[in-house]
């Protein structure tokens, strides 16, 4: 359809290409390495998706833990020098607010932080009328009650929360997971290397002549780590995408509940940040130890494992492991930064379903958290 000027004074200054449109208004707060990509591919990509379906998608608002740019009308390309300009100090209703007193409708609240403190926000965004969509997997893997409790608000308030990000970053997991639950399957097992950060490190390290810290710091430089890497390297992190995995399948299990191997040396895991990463060094002679003395033609992977009883609530197993695989393994043939998934089902039996591909990245997170922002937008 070409634009129209009509001779109604009202009419005459719409654009009848927008006029059918369903314009979509998003929140997007953490803009490090997920976030940044998220609202360049969204900018660089709202013409396309405008022509192509009915969604005119506006970011208002992008924030960090200090700044916030609010825009009524939307972001532009160069929405990084406006917000470092002119962005303001805020407090999260200052933006409920702002979506409230400009009648903003299809509300998405996108959640690109790893912070445990943001996500007590969730309930208030859902309350005043935010879906909600994150890359954050700590709203999943707090106690079971915040995890109830917010599905109980969600359905109350009918909206949405979708999280494919959580676990294998951009590939299609928590869906597959999901749809092969709801539908019956069951699902006997879930084992894989489950962090892409983890995966790089060690599939690097076992294959080349280099200390582990300077592997380490390419994948921090490479924006594979968590914001502390500690979270990876103590396990943390694959633990939280395990438990994930446990809830979609019904089960009961609390963070408590899993055996984790801590990689961390003792003295290195109670200081801070600044500290840990000025004396990376130290974790070189335990790991090159640990890689002389392995198994000729093995490598190192770190793996996680649902197991167990998995048709009771409190029958599962979860067990994350450093351990020495047969290079010619499906774990250990494993390369760059992917990820892989085993998944065992009932009808599927000694052959698991596979899914596999880069666990970790920022591009492909945000393509996938942009994937969940366009399945929230079609649905109502
Ligand atoms: N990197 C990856 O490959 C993947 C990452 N994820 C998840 O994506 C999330 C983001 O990761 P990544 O982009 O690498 O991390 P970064 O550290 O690069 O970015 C984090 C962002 O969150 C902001 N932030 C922190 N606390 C708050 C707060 N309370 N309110 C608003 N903003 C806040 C930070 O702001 P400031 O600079 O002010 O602190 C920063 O902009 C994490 O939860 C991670 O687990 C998921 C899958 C893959
Ligand atoms: N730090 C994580 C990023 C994705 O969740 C990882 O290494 O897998």
């Amino acid at each position: 359809m070409s634009t129209q000027v009509l001779d109604n004074p009202v009419l005459d200054r719409i654009d009848l290409n927008n006029i059918k449109k369903k314009k979509i208004n998003i929140a997007i707060f953490g803009h490090g390495n997920v976030g940044s990509h998220l609202v360049d591919q969204i900018i660089s990509s709202k013409e396309e998706i405008s022509r192509r379906r009915d969604l005119d998608l506006n970011i208002f608002a992008v924030a960090n833990s200090k700044t916030i740019l609010l825009q009524q009308k939307g972001l532009n390309k160069n929405w990084l020098e406006e917000k470092t300009e002119s962005g303001e100090s805020y407090n999260v209703e200052d933006v409920i607010f702002f979506a409230k007193t400009n009648n903003l409708q299809n509300l998405i609240l996108v959640d690109n932080t790893a912070d445990a403190g943001f996500v007590q926000n969730y309930s208030a965004f859902v309350e005043n009328g935010f879906h909600l969509v994150s890359s954050n997997k700590i709203a999943n893997t707090l106690d079971l009650n915040f995890y109830k409790e917010l599905r109980k608000k969600l359905t109350s308030k009918k909206r949405h929360y979708l999280y494919e990000t959580n676990v294998g970053a951009g590939l299609p997991l928590i869906d597959t997971i999901k749809l092969l639950h709801l539908s019956g399957e069951n699902i006997t097992r879930i084992r894989g290397v489950f962090s892409g950060s983890l995966s790089y490190i060690f599939n690097t390290f076992s294959e080349e002549d280099r200390t582990f810290s300077s592997v380490l710091k390419s994948a921090i430089d490479k924006g594979f780590t968590e914001p502390d890497p500690r979270e990876d390297l103590c396990g943390n992190d694959v633990g939280r995408k395990l438990l994930i995995l446990a809830r979609e399948l019904d089960l009961h299990n609390e963070f408590e509940d899993i055996s984790i191997q801590n990689l961390i040396p003792k003295d290195l895991r109670s200081v801070s940040k600044k500290e840990f990463l000025a004396r990376l060094k130290e974790l070189d002679v335990p790991f090159q130890i640990k890689k002389k003395n392995q198994t000729k033609d093995t490598v190192f992977r770190y793996v996680a494992d649902l197991n167990g009883d998995l048709s009771k609530e409190t029958g599962a197993l979860l067990d994350v492991n450093l351990v020495s695989v047969p290079k010619n393994s499906m774990l250990g043939a494993l390369k760059g930064s992917d990820s892989i998934f085993e998944i065992y089902t009932e009808s599927y039996g000694n052959n698991p379903i596979v899914i596999q591909g880069a666990g970790a990245g920022a591009a492909v997170t945000a393509r996938g958290v942009f994937g969940d922002i366009l399945r929230i937008s079609d649905k109502d």
